[in-house]
């Protein structure tokens, strides 16, 4: 196989395209070798090649292509310098390239005068070499790190292209080992399972076959094991996954001719073997170390934080009726309760539906710890001077926490300046509030909350405020959900639905979606809430004239979503996006399928650029760029981000969008379309979460008995640790310290408005009831 692999060695002559981000580039090469047939003298070559430089000779390892418009291309996987450079210009050209700190086209050539066309070398290899350049002691470390890394990574690429893995996988490979990943990937690349995100069991597996490695079963069978562990806990969003489900499906990966069969005897000594420190195994569940570890270490903070005040009675209630005289509202029973619980707790939590006065809460808590510890919030120079710290998981939750208590929030990445966001264990910056108040926690996933807790230096106040009927987190786990379960923490739940108004029977709906019953409220319609009963082929058009309607009363598009639960099937997202787009934004001229005024949705986590998942945006306008086409799309009606041309792939349309999407944030007017009778992914926190992202107005259109039959199926559990491991430490903590009456009265919740249902209390794994409880539950849903 190997002998298939192309090759081209030449001198590149021209750098069409480079995409900065993840340097990607197009380029035009003068052939000096070929292995291969071509009757040209000039080759257009693409692929991700960090460091390469015009006028610099290199071979390239990889496939020829034929693009559909420029036709024949080079697809490289790998490249590597192939001369050693001659030409001191394309030595310049290339350092100018690397944006080094410091480094502008006269240094460069400074540089190559001095040391020579080996420049770069010597700049790795010797420190001093760049003594007597005006370039400060820390940019020069800088310097050679940027260039090593280049050099590293090319090495990587080079080895990894030889077991036929993808460019993506090796950088993250890199990104994660170094230089060592070339090690772990010529004596076991199934090591790589389960740690490195884009690479399956499959490719491994072919990959050994076709270099004919010598792996040994047991570290193939612990690759397979690791890998299918990985995948059951991130699709399902469970941290637990059934011990004998794993080993079934570890034996259908493995396939037929394995030559073993994977029990749990065999588990245990593969992993003893090879690589212990991956899972946490036993008799009835597999769990990754990591995701043991996260559940630990919030066990252990939670059990640290939680203590009862001694706060006097008559002073809360005294400043809780001053709140009311400012504000004019008078707190009902639950409100008050749980402004008290806040201030008696170092824990507190406040759960309750839209429109049942959370804000208002925090509003409340915000003013009155500032009466109580004598802070001028109007003379505060930032929010750190206060000790009061407001934040939200998404940017969305958190400008709308911001805006509605006039008092700055910002999300959790933010807060701890985490150094990496898709790396739950990234380095973060240590926060010291004193009051820490945490909106939209059931967006928390299990990862990120182990983060948050582990970067609090202080031991705060902390309020953890959400709707615990909502979808839980993208992110495995369902912390919030647990911690009420648990008990462990005071917790208040609201009830009451104060907003009369427009949006008063969405909400009254939503709590019926709860009750599991709406059968008899699909006939009613209000201003505020609507029915449309519309099946198969009449669903896009029912939308389509919503839209008209909605948009001809003024309905700012930005403020009209359409939610579905499903992509590709009939009256899909995909489907709706594309009547939409041409009912609202007709315009022919359009780059990858979008045009200006479009609605659009970031599809992934870029925050270099300051941009996030799920953040929606309109298309401003196109610019040209030395060339290319710059899209700017604004969002948030305040910061606008710009997207190279192969960048656009971030995006798509947003007229209609997922309900997982819509997590966390809140529109105007909503209309909710859905369809498929028999999906069991259309579930009551799929529909309630739908429902409650309307503000003012809500249509449902669709076959309204699948409304109904959603309503009724109770929401997906996921299987977490969590429950008992708060319990077991509570318990623990209570014996150790004799503290037991004492806990039970001021530390167990007093407040709990909501009896235990059974149903509820089927949620809590424990050894009786988790084989009851389907592993796979969610594995059948299209992960968001
Ligand atoms: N005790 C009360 N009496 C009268 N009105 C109230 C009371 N508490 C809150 N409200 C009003 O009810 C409305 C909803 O309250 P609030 O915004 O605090 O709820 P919420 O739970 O944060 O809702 P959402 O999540 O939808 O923003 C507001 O207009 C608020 O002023």
């Amino acid at each position: 196989m190997e002998e298939k692999q192309k090759s081209v060695t030449g001198k590149v002559k021209k750098i069409i395209f480079r995409n900065l981000k993840d340097q990607f580039f197009i380029i035009s090469v003068n052939i000096a070798e070929i292995s291969f047939d071509f009757g040209q003298e000039e080759i257009v070559i693409t692929g991700t090649m960090p460091g390469l430089a015009e006028g610099l000779t290199y071979k390239f390892i990889g496939s020829l292509t034929k693009h559909p418009k420029y036709g024949q291309q080079f697809k490289a996987q790998s490249y590597e310098i192939a001369a050693e450079p001659d030409d001191p210009s394309a030595v310049v050209k290339f350092l100018v390239s690397r944006e080094l700190p410091g480094i502008g086209e006269k240094t460069a050539q400074k540089i190559v005068d001095k040391l020579g066309v080996n420049a770069v070398d010597e700049i790795i290899n010797n420190p001093d070499s760049l003594n007597g350049f005006r370039i400060n002691p820390e940019r020069k470390k800088e310097i050679r790190e940027k260039l090593t890394e280049d050099v590293e990574l090319n090495k990587v690429l080079l080895a990894f292209s030889r077991f036929h893995i993808s460019q993506a996988a090796a950088i993250d490979a890199y990104n994660l080992y170094g230089l060592e990943a070339i090690n772990i990937l010529n004596d076991n690349p199934y090591y790589f399972l389960g740690r490195v995100p884009r690479l399956s069991f499959n490719q491994i597996d072919q990959s050994c076959k076709l270099i004919d490695l010598d792996v040994s079963e047991s570290e193939r069978i612990t690759g397979a094991l690791k890998w299918v562990a990985s995948e059951m806990i991130n699709r399902s969003g469970s941290t637990l996954i059934e011990t004998e489900r794993v080993l079934r499906n570890t034996n259908w990966v493995l396939g037929e001719n394995s030559g073993a069969t994977v029990n749990e005897e065999f588990v245990e000594k593969c992993l003893n073997e090879n690589d212990e420190d991956f899972f946490s195994f036993d008799k009835d569940f597999v769990t990754t170390q990591d995701y043991s570890n996260y559940e630990n270490e919030i066990a252990n903070s939670i059990n640290q934080l939680n203590h009862p005040f001694e706060e006097n009675d008559e002073i809360l209630n005294s400043e809780i009726t001053e709140f009311e005289k400012k504000t004019d509202l008078q707190l009902e029973h639950y409100q008050k309760k749980a402004i008290t619980s806040a201030f008696k707790n170092n824990l507190s939590i406040i759960t309750g539906g839209p429109g049942t006065g959370k804000t208002t809460i925090v509003r409340a808590i915000i003013e009155i710890f500032a009466d109580l510890h004598h802070l001028n919030l109007q003379e505060q120079e930032s929010e750190e001077d206060s000790g009061i710290l407001l934040t939200a998981p998404t940017g969305k939750a958190a400008k709308s926490l911001s805006d509605k208590t006039k008092f700055p929030a910002a999300t959790i990445h933010r807060l701890l300046k985490v150094r990496d966001v898709e790396d739950r264990n990234s380095e973060t910056d240590l926060i010291s509030p004193d009051l820490l108040i945490i909106d939209e926690m059931s967006l928390v996933d299990t990862g990120l909350f182990a983060q948050l807790l582990r970067s609090i230096k202080t031991k705060p106040t902390v309020i953890m405020l959400g709707d615990v009927d909502q979808l839980p987190s993208v992110g495995p786990g369902q912390v919030f959900k647990d911690l009420i379960d648990s008990d462990v923490i005071p917790t208040t739940t609201l009830q009451r639905n104060f907003r009369q108004d427009l949006g008063g029977n969405i909400i009254n709906f939503a709590n019926l979606i709860n009750s599991g019953e709406i059968y008899d409220s699909m006939e009613d319609n209000y201003d505020d809430l609507k029915m449309i009963s519309a099946k198969g082929e009449e669903i896009v058009p029912a939308l389509e004239k919503i839209v008209k309607a909605e948009i001809a009363a003024g309905t700012p598009i930005t403020e009209l979503q359409i939610l579905a639960p499903m992509y590709k099937n009939k009256g899909g997202i995909f489907e709706i996006n594309d009547s939409i787009h041409q009912l609202v934004n007709p315009q022919k001229f359009k780059i990858n399928g979008f045009a200006v005024g479009d609605k659009v949705i970031q599809l992934e986590n870029v925050p270099e650029k300051d941009v996030y998942n799920g953040e929606i945006g309109i298309v401003q306008r196109v610019e040209q760029l030395h060339g290319r086409r710059i899209t700017k799309v604004l969002f948030d009606q305040e910061h606008e981000i710009s997207y190279e041309p192969d960048e656009l792939n971030q995006l798509t349309l947003a007229y209609a969008i997922s309900i997982h999407k819509a997590q966390g944030s809140e529109f105007k007017t909503v209309i909710v379309t859905m369809s498929g009778r028999f999906d069991t992914m259309l579930r009551r926190n799929l529909l309630y979460t739908a429902v409650t992202r309307a503000r003012d107005h809500l249509y449902l259109v669709g076959d309204l008995t699948t409304f109904i039959r959603a309503a009724g199926l109770p929401s997906t559990i996921r299987l977490t640790g969590l429950v008992n491991k708060l319990q077991r430490r509570l318990d623990a903590k209570v014996e150790a310290e004799e503290f037991v009456k004492h806990v039970e009265t001021k530390v167990l919740p007093k407040v709990k408005e909501k009896p235990e249902t059974a149903e509820k209390k089927a949620y809590v794994l424990t050894t009786e009831n988790y084989q009851l409880i389907d592993p796979m539950i969610g594995m059948e849903q299209i992960k968001p």
